[in-house]
């Protein structure tokens, strides 16, 4: 089957490509990239005034299936980021049960490709059932197809054992991606510790229960070669941590969310909306800012959702008792256009790094590039595009969303994955 996208704006940093021009896949693959490309049968798409990426990829999903497909499954989640631009996420293994062995990791696989409308790579757990004391099957994870090791929703509170998940992460190039949180120091802590903390009178979670372990990890990095990826990094002295790291040479990388970059801790009013409960929390103004800027220069990595789907019935009660996670796969790329792309802070290149080049570098997924002898997977953007947030446009099963109501500019019209079309003029193509 032949496909032609012809006039679209393609940006694609990886050849230096930034043009308008045609597209030809033919079979799943970029056969030819150039100007006025013609084919004989097949079907051609005018994309004048669109913009074409390299597909993007969010690196920090929940999917929640199995064991929580009340708030979300593979089937929904899928959509939602086909929804959202992306052509491939990387799916975390809090899931019921945990996902810390080759059968879990098989099983998501299997329902990724019977139900799932993008590319799912799994993170198999560092630990068995996230308990952070014996290590899980990494090896045989890995055997079945496993990309990366993680113990998200919690840290690996002991040194030596995150050590031990290092050095078998190494052996294998698997990033070990690592959610900071020392929880002698965090508790039971709600909002970030400070302000916000007293001004809402709820327990503080502290920037120094992040960066401890990140500082940590950094040393572990140092002592095992192992890759590290600081997960949802949130803080000003986290983020220059990992600027040091990198400047001493060590393979660290790191990843922020939209949310910790765009909302920050007086965003909770006295209403206490427990979608803005999110772990870690939503920090100062300040933190806000150095993060923005290491988004600019580099220092970070990926731009990652941390979509956490929950239900209405678990987000709707006091803040104390409500789980931490908020969604984010249908609105990150245009939170990054209308926030950075649009007023002039970054780059159309600089966004696709983020949002497609380096996620599948850390991953170490198949590198997706728009030349010839490339997977056509491809985000097609319209940048112009005006919107509301609104939960009922959400292919989620969840709302949790702190931007409901937000006016954003920018948005995924068409994703192409292996050359098939997931999304069609803003359509789930079924
Ligand atoms: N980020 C969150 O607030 N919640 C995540 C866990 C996590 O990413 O640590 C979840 O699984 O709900
Ligand atoms: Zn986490
Ligand atoms: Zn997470």
């Amino acid at each position: 089957m032949a496909l032609l996208l012809k006039n679209a704006h393609v940006i694609d940093p990886q050849v230096g490509l930034n043009k308008v021009a045609d597209i030809v896949v033919r079979d799943g693959k970029i056969v030819e990239v150039g100007e006025n490309l013609s084919i004989e049968k097949g079907v051609e798409k005018d994309l004048a005034g669109k913009i074409v990426v390299p597909g993007l990829v969010d690196m920090h999903v929940h999917l929640r299936e199995p064991g929580f497909e009340q708030k979300e499954d593979i089937a929904s989640g899928t959509r939602a980021a086909a929804h959202g631009g992306f052509t491939a996420v990387c799916c975390m293994p809090n899931t019921k049960p945990v996902t810390d062995n080759a059968t879990a990791v098989e099983f998501i696989q299997a329902r990724a490709n019977a139900v799932g409308k993008c590319r799912v790579h799994v993170a198999g757990a560092c630990s068995q059932g996230l308990k952070g004391e014996t290590l899980s099957e990494m090896g045989d994870m890995v055997a079945h197809g496993a990309v990366a090791f993680t113990d998200d929703g919690r840290g690996v509170q002991d040194a030596g054992m995150m050590r031990r998940v290092m050095d078998y992460g190494s052996m294998f190039d698997r990033v070990v991606m690592s959610h900071c949180q020392d929880e002698g120091l965090v508790g039971d802590g709600q909002v970030n510790e400070g302000i916000a903390s007293t001004r809402l009178g709820m327990l503080g979670w502290p920037a120094e229960g992040e960066e401890l372990q990140i500082a940590r990890d950094i040393a572990l990095c140092r002592l095992t070669g192992c890759p590290l990826h600081i997960q949802h990094i949130t803080t000003a002295r986290g983020l220059k941590l990992v600027r040091a790291a990198k400047e001493e040479g060590l393979p660290v990388t790191c990843e922020v969310t939209p949310h910790h970059l765009f909302l920050n801790e007086w965003a909770i009013g006295d209403d206490y909306n427990t979608f803005l409960k999110v772990n870690p929390p939503l920090r100062t103004p300040e933190d806000c800012n150095a993060l923005i800027d290491g988004v600019i220069d580099g220092t970070i990595d990926a731009i990652v959702t941390d979509h956490a789907p929950h239900t209405a019935w678990e987000k709707n009660c006091e803040f104390e008792i409500a789980p931490f996670g908020m969604i984010g796969l249908e609105t990150s790329l245009a939170l990054i256009i209308t926030n950075l792309v649009d007023p002039g802070h970054l780059s159309w290149e600089r966004a696709i790094e983020l949002m497609s080049v380096k996620p599948r570098e850390i991953l170490r997924v198949e590198r997706v590039a728009i030349e010839p002898g490339c997977t056509a997977d491809l985000t097609v953007v319209d940048p112009e595009v005006e919107w509301t947030v609104d939960a009922a446009d959400f292919f989620s099963k969840a709302t949790n969303s702190g931007f409901i109501g937000e006016e954003l500019k920018g948005r995924a019209t068409d994703v192409f994955v292996g050359g098939y079309a997931t999304l069609e003029d803003g359509a789930i193509v079924e």
